[in-house]
C-alpha cells in the first residue's frame, strides 16, 4: 500500500494517512512515499512497516550507527541533522498548538547541539549474555532477545572506550548476565564520565565483587569512583537496587560547569549532554531579571540551576525528592560560597503549598520529568501569585497540556526549544510564564 508522509510523530516516525486515517510508519521522513504493510489497525490510527521507499527524501542520508534500525534510540539518525532541528520543532508545535492554543510565533527556532555524534556523558545499559561473552546493550521491546552493542555513537568517545574495557575485565574475571533464580549475575552498568574522571556503578545481584575486578577497573585510566548495587527486584523500570555499595576511589564525582564547582552521587540525575547543559541554563537565566527577593526551584537534582541563578535573587530554596541529590546540592551551594542557596528534601507540590502559604515567591522554576507537572502542582501553582514561571520540560505533550491549566492565569510569553539529543526525536524546551493582571 502506498503511502505519503506528511509530518513527523512525537517518537520520530513518519505520519502518513489511509483515507484519514492517520498511520505511524518508523524510518519514513517527511514527504516520501513509501510501500507499506499494516501490521495494526485500531480504530484511530494504523501502524505500518516499510516495504520499499519508493520515493526519498532529499534529507535522508545514511545512518552512521549500522545497529540505527534495531537499537530504536536514534530514529531521526537516518535525516540531515539541519532537518531533524525542524522536525523536532514541528512536533513541539503541533503540541502546543493541539493542546494549549499557543501562539506559533512566540516558538523560537531550536538551539542546535554543539556536538552531534559523541555527546552522552553518561550510559546506563542492561547486561546479558551473547555468544558466550556479558556484553552491554539492550533488550528488544517486550523480549528477553538481548543485542550487545559494541559501539554507541552518540556516548562520548572515552565514555565508550570506559565501557569497553570494564566489558573486558568483567569477561576476564568470568562474570555472567543477571539470573533471576539465582539472583546472581550482572544486570546492568551505569557509567558517568566529566573531565576524563569516571563514575562507575555495577547493579548486580546478591554478588561480591572479586577483590581483583576491584583492583582492575580502579587501575583504569580516568576511574574516580566505583561503586556496586544490589537489585534482585523483578519487572521493576528501576535501575538501581535499594542497596547501594561504596567500593573504591572517591564518593562523589567533581565536574565544574560554566564556574560552578558541582558533585554528584551516583543516584542524582544530571543532564546527559553538558555542553547543552550549559546553554540551557544560560536560556534560563537569560529570562529572569535580577533583584528578586524569593526564587524557588522545583525539581532541582543536584541544584545546578538554583546556583546559576544565584545573583538573581536574596534567597533562592530548590526542592527535589531524591535524598543523595539534595545532599549533593546543599553541598555544592557550599562549595560555591552560596550561604542564600538551600536545598530541601521533598515532594514539589507538597513544599511549595507550604512556602507559598507562607511567602511571597518572585519566580519559580520548575524542571519535572517527562510526566510533567502533576495535578498538585498545577493546583498550587494556580492558586498562588507567584508572578513569573520559568518551566524547563523534557516532553512536549506534557508540556502542552500542562500550559493548556497554566493559561488560565499566565501568559505564554517565550518558548525555546534546545537540542540535548541529536538524532532522537526528544527535545528539550525553555517556556516563559507571566502571571495576567487581575482584572479591576
Ligand atoms: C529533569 S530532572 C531536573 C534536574 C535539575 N533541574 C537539573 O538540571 O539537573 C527532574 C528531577 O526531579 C526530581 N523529581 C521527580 N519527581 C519529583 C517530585 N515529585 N518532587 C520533587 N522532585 C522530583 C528527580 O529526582 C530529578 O532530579
Amino acid at each position: 500500500m502506498k503511502v505519503v508522509i506528511k509530518k513527523t510523530g512525537i517518537n520520530g516516525e513518519g505520519i502518513g494517512y489511509i483515507d484519514r486515517l492517520p498511520v505511524f510508519v518508523a524510518g519514513a521522513l517527511v514527504d516520501e512515499e513509501v510501500d507499506i504493510r499494516v501490521v495494526e489497525r485500531k480504530k484511530r490510527y494504523a501502524i505500518g512497516e516499510v516495504n520499499r521507499i519508493i520515493k526519498k527524501s532529499k534529507d535522508r542520508i545514511q545512518p552512521k550507527c549500522r545497529m540505527q534500525h534495531i537499537c530504536g534510540g536514534c530514529p531521526l539518525m537516518i535525516a540531515r541533522y539541519p532537518r531533524q532541528l525542524e522536525y523536532k520543532k514541528d512536533v513541539l508545535k503541533q503540541s502546543l498548538i493541539k493542546y494549549a492554543q499557543v501562539n506559533p510565533r512566540k516558538i523560537q527556532n531550536v538551539l542546535p547541539s554543539a556536538d552531534i555524534f559523541g555527546y552522552r556523558n553518561q550510559f546506563k545499559m542492561p547486561c546479558a549474555m551473547e555468544e558466550n561473552r556479558l556484553g552491554s546493550g539492550l533488550f528488544m521491546p517486550n523480549s528477553n532477545y538481548f543485542i550487545d552493542i559494541r559501539r554507541c555513537f552518540v556516548h562520548e568517545d572515552e565514555l565508550e572506550k570506559m565501557r569497553a574495557r570494564i566489558m573486558d575485565i568483567l569477561n576476564a574475571d568470568g562474570y555472567l548476565g543477571y539470573d533471576h533464580h539465582q539472583k546472581s549475575g550482572i544486570r546492568n552498568l551505569v557509567v558517568r564520565g566529566f573531565d576524563n574522571r569516571y563514575q562507575c556503578t555495577i547493579i548486580t545481584g546478591e554478588d561480591e565483587l572479586l577483590p581483583q575486578t576491584i583492583d582492575k577497573l580502579m587501575r583504569l585510566p580516568g576511574m574516580y569512583s566505583l561503586w556496586q548495587s544490589i537489585h534482585t527486584i523483578k519487572k521493576t523500570p528501576e535501575i538501581f537496587g535499594p542497596k547501594m555499595i561504596f567500593l573504591a576511589g572517591e564518593k562523589l564525582l567533581p565536574l565544574h560547569l560554566d564556574g560552578l564547582d558541582l558533585e554528584i552521587s551516583p543516584r542524582s540525575f544530571f543532564q546527559l549532554n553538558t555542553k547543552q547543559a550549559i546553554q540551557l541554563y544560560r536560556t534560563i537565566a537569560s529570562m529572569i531579571s535580577g533583584n528578586h527577593e524569593f526564587i524557588v526551584e522545583a525539581y532541582s537534582g543536584i541544584g545546578a540551576i538554583s546556583l546559576y541563578l544565584k545573583d538573581k535573587a536574596k534567597e533562592i530554596i530548590g526542592i527535589e525528592s531524591i535524598k543523595d541529590a539534595v545532599v549533593n546540592a546543599n553541598r555544592n551551594a557550599k562549595k560555591n560560597g552560596c550561604a542564600h542557596v538551600s536545598f530541601v528534601c521533598d515532594d514539589a507540590a507538597n513544599k511549595l503549598v507550604y512556602l507559598s502559604k507562607k511567602r511571597t515567591i518572585d519566580v519559580l522554576v520548575v524542571d519535572p520529568p517527562r510526566s510533567g507537572l502533576d495535578d498538585a502542582m498545577l493546583e498550587c501553582i494556580l492558586r498562588s501569585k507567584i508572578k513569573e514561571i520559568v518551566y524547563v520540560s523534557c516532553n512536549a505533550a506534557t508540556l502542552g497540556k500542562n500550559l493548556a491549566v497554566l493559561q488560565s492565569c499566565y501568559h505564554v510569553e517565550k518558548v525555546v526549544p534546545i537540542d540535548m539529543f541529536p538524532h532522537t526525536p526528544h527535545v528539550e524546551t525553555v517556556t516563559l510564564l507571566r502571571r495576567k493582571e487581575r482584572r479591576k
